[in-house]
Protein backbone atom coordinates (compact mmCIF):
# COMPACT_ATOMS: atom_id res chain seq x y z
CA UNK A 1 0.00 0.00 0.00
CA UNK A 2 1.46 3.66 -1.41
CA UNK A 3 2.06 5.86 1.39
CA UNK A 4 2.26 8.35 -1.22
CA UNK A 5 -0.46 11.51 -1.53
CA UNK A 6 -2.45 10.30 -4.40
CA UNK A 7 -2.67 13.37 -5.77
CA UNK A 8 -0.43 16.97 -6.52
CA UNK A 9 -1.45 19.63 -3.93
CA UNK A 10 -2.66 22.86 -5.84
CA UNK A 11 0.01 25.21 -6.16
CA UNK A 12 0.17 28.97 -4.53
CA UNK A 13 2.02 31.67 -7.55
CA UNK A 14 4.26 34.04 -6.60
CA UNK A 15 1.77 36.80 -7.73
CA UNK A 16 -1.87 35.22 -6.30
CA UNK A 17 -4.37 36.62 -3.91
CA UNK A 18 -6.66 34.88 -1.96
CA UNK A 19 -9.45 34.59 -4.21
CA UNK A 20 -7.20 32.46 -6.29
CA UNK A 21 -7.70 30.18 -3.23
CA UNK A 22 -11.33 29.79 -3.23
CA UNK A 23 -14.48 30.98 -2.07
CA UNK A 24 -16.00 28.47 0.21
CA UNK A 25 -18.67 28.02 2.31
CA UNK A 26 -19.51 25.52 5.44
CA UNK A 27 -23.37 25.19 6.07
CA UNK A 28 -24.40 22.87 9.08
CA UNK A 29 -24.66 23.47 12.80
CA UNK A 30 -27.80 23.90 15.42
CA UNK A 31 -28.41 24.79 18.96
CA UNK A 32 -26.12 22.01 21.07
CA UNK A 33 -23.70 21.39 17.82
CA UNK A 34 -22.36 24.14 16.42
CA UNK A 35 -19.19 23.00 17.27
CA UNK A 36 -19.64 20.24 14.19
CA UNK A 37 -19.79 23.27 11.26
CA UNK A 38 -16.95 25.12 12.85
CA UNK A 39 -14.64 22.47 13.24
CA UNK A 40 -15.29 21.97 8.85
CA UNK A 41 -14.94 25.35 8.66
CA UNK A 42 -11.51 25.48 10.52
CA UNK A 43 -10.33 23.01 8.29
CA UNK A 44 -11.27 24.49 5.34
CA UNK A 45 -8.97 27.79 6.59
CA UNK A 46 -6.10 25.27 7.81
CA UNK A 47 -6.26 23.75 4.39
CA UNK A 48 -5.41 26.26 2.18
CA UNK A 49 -9.07 28.13 1.07
CA UNK A 50 -8.69 32.14 0.80
CA UNK A 51 -12.16 32.51 2.20
CA UNK A 52 -14.10 30.63 4.62
CA UNK A 53 -17.67 31.40 5.41
CA UNK A 54 -19.44 29.76 7.93
CA UNK A 55 -23.39 29.68 7.08
CA UNK A 56 -25.59 28.78 10.08
CA UNK A 57 -28.86 29.17 12.06
CA UNK A 58 -28.70 32.85 13.51
CA UNK A 59 -28.84 31.69 16.70
CA UNK A 60 -25.44 30.00 16.47
CA UNK A 61 -23.84 32.56 14.76
CA UNK A 62 -21.62 34.44 17.90
CA UNK A 63 -20.56 30.94 19.17
CA UNK A 64 -19.14 29.53 15.80
CA UNK A 65 -17.43 33.06 14.79
CA UNK A 66 -16.10 32.76 18.53
CA UNK A 67 -13.60 30.08 17.24
CA UNK A 68 -11.56 31.66 15.05
CA UNK A 69 -10.89 34.99 13.98
CA UNK A 70 -10.49 34.27 10.43
CA UNK A 71 -13.51 32.69 9.79
CA UNK A 72 -16.86 34.92 8.29
CA UNK A 73 -19.99 34.35 9.61
CA UNK A 74 -23.96 33.87 7.67
CA UNK A 75 -26.75 34.03 9.76
CA UNK A 76 -29.40 32.10 8.11
CA UNK A 77 -33.17 31.75 9.59
CA UNK A 78 -33.44 29.69 12.42
CA UNK A 79 -36.62 27.61 14.22
CA UNK A 80 -37.27 27.78 17.68
CA UNK A 81 -34.86 24.92 18.79
CA UNK A 82 -32.23 26.42 16.69
CA UNK A 83 -31.69 24.55 13.45
CA UNK A 84 -32.44 25.88 10.40
CA UNK A 85 -36.06 27.15 9.44
CA UNK A 86 -37.67 27.09 5.45
CA UNK A 87 -37.01 29.95 4.88
CA UNK A 88 -33.19 29.42 5.03
CA UNK A 89 -33.35 27.37 1.73
CA UNK A 90 -33.84 31.07 -0.28
CA UNK A 91 -31.59 32.99 2.01
CA UNK A 92 -28.47 30.47 0.83
CA UNK A 93 -29.26 30.09 -2.51
CA UNK A 94 -28.86 33.76 -2.93
CA UNK A 95 -25.08 33.03 -1.99
CA UNK A 96 -24.27 30.28 -4.30
CA UNK A 97 -23.02 32.23 -7.07
CA UNK A 98 -20.01 34.10 -5.41
CA UNK A 99 -19.04 30.71 -4.24
CA UNK A 100 -16.47 28.04 -5.55
CA UNK A 101 -17.45 25.02 -3.37
CA UNK A 102 -19.66 24.45 -0.38
CA UNK A 103 -19.62 21.48 2.40
CA UNK A 104 -23.15 20.95 4.19
CA UNK A 105 -24.22 19.21 6.56
CA UNK A 106 -22.95 18.48 9.90
CA UNK A 107 -24.93 19.38 12.55
CA UNK A 108 -28.00 20.91 10.90
CA UNK A 109 -30.55 18.24 11.97
CA UNK A 110 -32.53 16.73 9.33
CA UNK A 111 -35.90 19.15 10.00
CA UNK A 112 -37.33 20.30 7.21
CA UNK A 113 -35.10 23.51 6.84
CA UNK A 114 -32.29 21.40 6.13
CA UNK A 115 -34.35 19.14 3.84
CA UNK A 116 -35.24 22.28 1.50
CA UNK A 117 -31.19 23.56 1.55
CA UNK A 118 -30.40 19.68 0.49
CA UNK A 119 -33.25 19.95 -2.65
CA UNK A 120 -31.72 23.14 -3.58
CA UNK A 121 -27.72 21.99 -3.35
CA UNK A 122 -29.11 19.02 -5.64
CA UNK A 123 -29.77 20.92 -8.91
CA UNK A 124 -27.27 21.12 -11.16
CA UNK A 125 -24.87 23.78 -10.75
CA UNK A 126 -21.03 23.86 -11.72
CA UNK A 127 -20.70 24.95 -8.08
CA UNK A 128 -18.22 21.59 -5.86
CA UNK A 129 -20.65 20.88 -3.45
CA UNK A 130 -19.93 18.18 -0.46
CA UNK A 131 -22.82 16.49 1.13
CA UNK A 132 -21.88 15.10 4.75
CA UNK A 133 -23.71 13.69 7.87
CA UNK A 134 -27.22 15.47 8.23
CA UNK A 135 -27.34 16.55 4.49
CA UNK A 136 -26.73 12.60 3.84
CA UNK A 137 -29.66 11.69 6.21
CA UNK A 138 -31.87 14.11 4.42
CA UNK A 139 -30.87 12.68 0.90
CA UNK A 140 -32.08 9.33 2.85
CA UNK A 141 -35.19 10.81 3.92
CA UNK A 142 -35.86 11.83 0.47
CA UNK A 143 -34.76 8.21 -1.28
CA UNK A 144 -32.52 10.06 -3.60
CA UNK A 145 -30.76 6.62 -3.66
CA UNK A 146 -33.65 5.46 -5.69
CA UNK A 147 -34.73 8.64 -7.60
CA UNK A 148 -33.59 8.86 -11.15
CA UNK A 149 -30.56 11.07 -12.23
CA UNK A 150 -31.10 15.14 -12.66
CA UNK A 151 -30.82 15.69 -16.06
CA UNK A 152 -28.60 18.88 -17.16
CA UNK A 153 -29.97 22.06 -19.37
CA UNK A 154 -28.93 21.48 -22.78
CA UNK A 155 -27.39 25.26 -22.18
CA UNK A 156 -25.12 23.81 -19.92
CA UNK A 157 -21.88 22.37 -20.55
CA UNK A 158 -22.17 19.00 -18.99
CA UNK A 159 -18.60 18.71 -18.30
CA UNK A 160 -18.97 21.47 -15.93
CA UNK A 161 -21.59 20.05 -13.90
CA UNK A 162 -20.67 16.53 -13.90
CA UNK A 163 -19.55 14.51 -10.90
CA UNK A 164 -18.98 17.73 -8.94
CA UNK A 165 -20.48 16.61 -5.79
CA UNK A 166 -19.19 14.37 -3.26
CA UNK A 167 -20.67 12.43 -0.37
CA UNK A 168 -18.56 11.24 2.72
CA UNK A 169 -21.09 8.74 4.71
CA UNK A 170 -20.20 7.31 7.83
CA UNK A 171 -21.41 3.59 7.29
CA UNK A 172 -24.41 4.56 9.59
CA UNK A 173 -25.18 7.19 6.90
CA UNK A 174 -24.47 4.79 3.93
CA UNK A 175 -26.65 2.05 5.88
CA UNK A 176 -29.83 5.20 5.62
CA UNK A 177 -28.82 6.23 2.08
CA UNK A 178 -28.95 2.67 0.74
CA UNK A 179 -30.35 0.04 2.85
CA UNK A 180 -27.37 -1.85 3.38
CA UNK A 181 -26.10 -3.37 6.48
CA UNK A 182 -23.34 -1.50 8.63
CA UNK A 183 -21.71 -5.66 9.22
CA UNK A 184 -20.64 -6.12 5.75
CA UNK A 185 -18.27 -3.86 4.76
CA UNK A 186 -17.76 -5.27 1.46
CA UNK A 187 -21.71 -5.07 0.53
CA UNK A 188 -21.35 -1.42 1.68
CA UNK A 189 -18.75 -0.44 -0.75
CA UNK A 190 -20.73 -2.31 -3.91
CA UNK A 191 -23.36 -0.60 -2.83
CA UNK A 192 -21.68 3.16 -3.05
CA UNK A 193 -20.23 2.30 -6.29
CA UNK A 194 -23.62 1.50 -7.78
CA UNK A 195 -25.29 4.71 -6.03
CA UNK A 196 -21.33 6.68 -7.63
CA UNK A 197 -22.66 5.21 -11.01
CA UNK A 198 -26.12 5.88 -10.92
CA UNK A 199 -26.05 9.73 -9.70
CA UNK A 200 -22.51 10.48 -11.09
CA UNK A 201 -20.85 11.38 -7.82
CA UNK A 202 -17.98 10.46 -5.79
CA UNK A 203 -18.22 8.79 -2.26
CA UNK A 204 -15.82 8.59 -0.01
CA UNK A 205 -17.09 5.23 2.43
CA UNK A 206 -15.27 6.02 5.82
CA UNK A 207 -13.57 3.58 8.22
CA UNK A 208 -10.44 2.37 8.36
CA UNK A 209 -9.41 2.02 5.97
CA UNK A 210 -11.77 4.39 4.02
CA UNK A 211 -11.87 3.71 0.64
CA UNK A 212 -13.20 6.17 -2.28
CA UNK A 213 -15.27 5.50 -4.93
CA UNK A 214 -16.81 7.11 -8.03
CA UNK A 215 -18.93 5.59 -11.51
CA UNK A 216 -15.62 3.97 -12.35
CA UNK A 217 -12.97 4.29 -10.11
CA UNK A 218 -12.27 2.67 -6.49
CA UNK A 219 -9.10 3.75 -4.06
CA UNK A 220 -8.17 2.75 -1.03
CA UNK A 221 -6.24 5.19 1.42
CA UNK A 222 -3.22 4.30 3.64
CA UNK A 223 -3.02 7.01 6.43
CA UNK A 224 -5.63 7.06 9.25
CA UNK A 225 -5.68 5.43 12.61
CA UNK A 226 -8.62 4.16 15.09
CA UNK A 227 -7.95 7.53 17.01
CA UNK A 228 -9.45 8.78 14.74
CA UNK A 229 -13.00 7.39 16.01
CA UNK A 230 -13.65 10.14 18.26
CA UNK A 231 -16.44 13.18 17.69
CA UNK A 232 -15.85 15.36 15.04
CA UNK A 233 -12.85 14.18 12.41
CA UNK A 234 -15.79 13.62 10.18
CA UNK A 235 -16.31 17.27 10.22
CA UNK A 236 -12.64 18.23 9.86
CA UNK A 237 -12.53 15.58 6.47
CA UNK A 238 -16.13 17.60 5.26
CA UNK A 239 -13.54 21.37 5.67
CA UNK A 240 -11.01 19.48 4.36
CA UNK A 241 -12.76 17.81 1.28
CA UNK A 242 -14.97 21.53 0.51
CA UNK A 243 -11.69 23.40 0.63
CA UNK A 244 -9.49 21.66 -2.06
CA UNK A 245 -12.89 21.24 -4.37
CA UNK A 246 -12.63 25.35 -3.97
CA UNK A 247 -8.84 25.28 -4.86
CA UNK A 248 -10.04 23.80 -8.13
CA UNK A 249 -9.54 20.32 -8.06
CA UNK A 250 -11.69 17.91 -9.33
CA UNK A 251 -14.18 15.97 -7.18
CA UNK A 252 -12.05 12.77 -7.71
CA UNK A 253 -9.02 14.17 -6.52
CA UNK A 254 -10.26 16.38 -3.91
CA UNK A 255 -12.26 13.08 -2.22
CA UNK A 256 -8.37 11.13 -2.23
CA UNK A 257 -6.11 13.72 -1.63
CA UNK A 258 -8.60 15.21 1.18
CA UNK A 259 -8.92 11.96 2.96
CA UNK A 260 -4.91 10.75 2.64
CA UNK A 261 -4.01 14.62 4.35
CA UNK A 262 -6.78 14.03 6.65
CA UNK A 263 -5.59 10.70 8.14
CA UNK A 264 -2.11 11.74 8.03
CA UNK A 265 -3.24 14.72 10.03
CA UNK A 266 -4.61 11.54 12.17
CA UNK A 267 -1.30 9.73 12.12
CA UNK A 268 0.67 12.73 14.00
CA UNK A 269 -2.01 13.45 16.44
CA UNK A 270 -1.87 10.25 17.43
CA UNK A 271 1.85 9.98 17.23
CA UNK A 272 1.82 13.30 19.83
CA UNK A 273 -1.19 12.33 22.20
CA UNK A 274 -1.85 9.03 21.69
CA UNK A 275 -4.88 7.74 19.84
CA UNK A 276 -7.05 7.71 22.85
CA UNK A 277 -5.30 10.97 23.57
CA UNK A 278 -5.94 12.52 20.50
CA UNK A 279 -9.72 14.83 19.80
CA UNK A 280 -10.70 16.12 16.35
CA UNK A 281 -9.55 19.58 17.53
CA UNK A 282 -6.23 18.18 17.30
CA UNK A 283 -6.26 17.19 13.76
CA UNK A 284 -7.34 20.88 13.19
CA UNK A 285 -3.88 21.60 14.33
CA UNK A 286 -1.70 18.97 12.50
CA UNK A 287 -3.39 19.91 9.42
CA UNK A 288 -1.09 22.87 8.26
CA UNK A 289 1.67 20.50 9.35
CA UNK A 290 1.22 17.83 6.75
CA UNK A 291 0.22 20.05 4.41
CA UNK A 292 3.70 22.20 4.46
CA UNK A 293 5.43 19.07 3.60
CA UNK A 294 3.97 19.82 0.28
CA UNK A 295 6.22 22.80 -0.11
CA UNK A 296 8.97 21.16 -0.05
N1 LIG B 1 -19.23 18.64 17.97
C1 LIG B 1 -20.37 18.44 17.31
O1 LIG B 1 -21.24 19.30 17.27
C2 LIG B 1 -20.59 17.15 16.60
C3 LIG B 1 -21.78 16.91 15.96
N2 LIG B 1 -21.98 15.80 15.20
C4 LIG B 1 -23.25 15.71 14.51
O2 LIG B 1 -24.07 14.80 15.19
C5 LIG B 1 -25.11 14.38 14.32
C6 LIG B 1 -25.24 12.88 14.39
O3 LIG B 1 -24.12 12.26 13.73
P1 LIG B 1 -23.47 10.94 14.25
O4 LIG B 1 -22.52 10.50 13.21
O5 LIG B 1 -22.89 11.15 15.62
O6 LIG B 1 -24.69 9.93 14.46
P2 LIG B 1 -25.47 9.02 13.42
O7 LIG B 1 -25.57 9.61 12.06
O8 LIG B 1 -26.73 8.63 14.06
O9 LIG B 1 -24.51 7.74 13.25
C7 LIG B 1 -24.36 6.81 14.26
C8 LIG B 1 -25.13 5.57 13.86
O10 LIG B 1 -24.45 4.96 12.76
C9 LIG B 1 -23.98 3.67 13.15
N3 LIG B 1 -22.63 3.34 12.69
C10 LIG B 1 -22.22 2.16 12.23
N4 LIG B 1 -20.95 2.19 11.90
C11 LIG B 1 -20.50 3.41 12.19
C12 LIG B 1 -19.24 4.03 12.07
N5 LIG B 1 -18.15 3.41 11.61
N6 LIG B 1 -19.13 5.33 12.44
C13 LIG B 1 -20.20 5.97 12.94
N7 LIG B 1 -21.42 5.40 13.08
C14 LIG B 1 -21.56 4.12 12.70
C15 LIG B 1 -24.00 3.71 14.66
O11 LIG B 1 -24.07 2.41 15.09
P3 LIG B 1 -23.74 1.96 16.61
O12 LIG B 1 -22.83 3.01 17.21
O13 LIG B 1 -25.05 1.95 17.26
O14 LIG B 1 -23.07 0.68 16.43
C16 LIG B 1 -25.18 4.58 14.97
O15 LIG B 1 -26.38 3.81 14.86
C17 LIG B 1 -24.71 14.88 12.92
O16 LIG B 1 -25.39 16.08 12.67
C18 LIG B 1 -23.25 15.18 13.10
O17 LIG B 1 -22.76 16.13 12.17
C19 LIG B 1 -20.93 14.82 14.99
O18 LIG B 1 -20.32 15.20 13.76
C20 LIG B 1 -19.95 14.80 16.14
C21 LIG B 1 -19.48 16.16 16.57
N1 LIG C 1 -10.72 2.85 12.89
C1 LIG C 1 -10.48 3.90 12.08
N2 LIG C 1 -9.38 3.94 11.29
C2 LIG C 1 -9.16 4.99 10.49
N3 LIG C 1 -9.98 6.06 10.40
C3 LIG C 1 -11.08 6.07 11.15
C4 LIG C 1 -11.38 5.01 12.04
N4 LIG C 1 -12.55 5.32 12.66
C5 LIG C 1 -12.95 6.51 12.18
N5 LIG C 1 -12.06 6.95 11.29
C6 LIG C 1 -12.18 8.19 10.49
O1 LIG C 1 -12.71 9.23 11.30
C7 LIG C 1 -13.74 9.93 10.58
C8 LIG C 1 -15.07 9.75 11.31
O2 LIG C 1 -16.09 10.39 10.61
P1 LIG C 1 -17.54 10.53 11.21
O3 LIG C 1 -18.02 9.22 11.70
O4 LIG C 1 -18.35 11.26 10.21
O5 LIG C 1 -17.25 11.48 12.48
P2 LIG C 1 -18.05 12.74 13.08
O6 LIG C 1 -19.41 12.75 12.45
O7 LIG C 1 -18.08 12.48 14.54
O8 LIG C 1 -17.29 13.96 12.73
C9 LIG C 1 -13.74 9.34 9.18
O9 LIG C 1 -12.91 10.08 8.33
C10 LIG C 1 -13.18 7.93 9.39
O10 LIG C 1 -12.57 7.40 8.25
MG1 LIG D 1 -19.90 12.64 10.53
Amino acid sequence: MSHQPPASFPKRERDSHKGNFGRVLLCGGSRGMAGSIALSSIAALHTGSGLVSAAVPDRCLETVAAFHPCLMTIPLADASRGHFAVAAADELASRLDSLDAIGCGPGMTTNEGSIQIVRRLLEPTKLARVFDADALNCLAKMDWAEQDPVSCEASQSSSDVSNNIVLTPHPGELGRLTGTTTKDRDLQIEAAQKLAAHHDVTIVVKGGPTVVVDATRTWTNSTGNPGMATAGSGDVLTGVITSLLGQGMPAWDAARLGVWIHGAAGDRAAAEYGQAGMSAYELLAELPKVIAAFDS
